[in-house]
């Protein structure tokens, strides 16, 4: 079995309301995704094109979370962002954030291992699986999720 892996980042804000201190307001973070996919090399000696794999995870993260909010979807402030109108990621409501109530770090990276997941079967790629995901939130803080 062999391994591949790519970053990418995003600066997006938080908060995390249920856990008090400071991490209840509102802040933000320039976020780092690195995400490792294993699987046998195919015919061209590789697991999965890295230009294709950044392309997909790239897409969605630019598209739903770069330069906007995550927040629960029990957060109060859910209401006056969204009739803001501003870019917001409610967690927990809907695959493939389902049963992921808060936006802390190891959420994030949940999160993205699933996104991970659906680039795998939109790319049609068999035979690969996400190995890990490791998220980081500041230069000392990191989560990582391990299959
Ligand atoms: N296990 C987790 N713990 C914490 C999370 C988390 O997502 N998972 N998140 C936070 C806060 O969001 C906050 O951004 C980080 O808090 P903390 O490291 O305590 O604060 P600093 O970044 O200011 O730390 P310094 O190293 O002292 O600068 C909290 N905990
Ligand atoms: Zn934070």
């Amino acid at each position: 079995m062999n391994q591949v892996t790519v970053r990418h980042n995003f600066e997006t804000a938080h908060r995390l309301p249920h856990l008090g201190g400071k991490c209840q307001n509102l802040h933000g973070h320039s976020w780092w995704a690195e995400v490792t996919v294993a699987g046998d090399l195919n015919d061209q000696g590789i697991v999965v094109d890295f230009g294709t794999l950044k392309r997909h995870l790239r897409e969605w993260i630019d598209t739903h979370l770069d330069h906007g909010a995550m927040l629960g979807d029990l957060d109060p402030l859910v209401p006056a962002l969204e009739e803001d109108g501003g870019k917001l990621f409610r967690f927990g409501v809907a695959e493939p954030s389902k049963g992921l109530d808060w936006p802390t770090v190891e959420n994030v990276a949940e999160l993205l291992a699933r996104v991970t997941d659906d680039c795998i079967d939109a790319a049609g790629w068999r035979g690969v699986a996400v190995t890990r995901v490791r998220v980081t939130e500041t230069h000392v803080n990191a989560a990582e999720v391990v299959r």
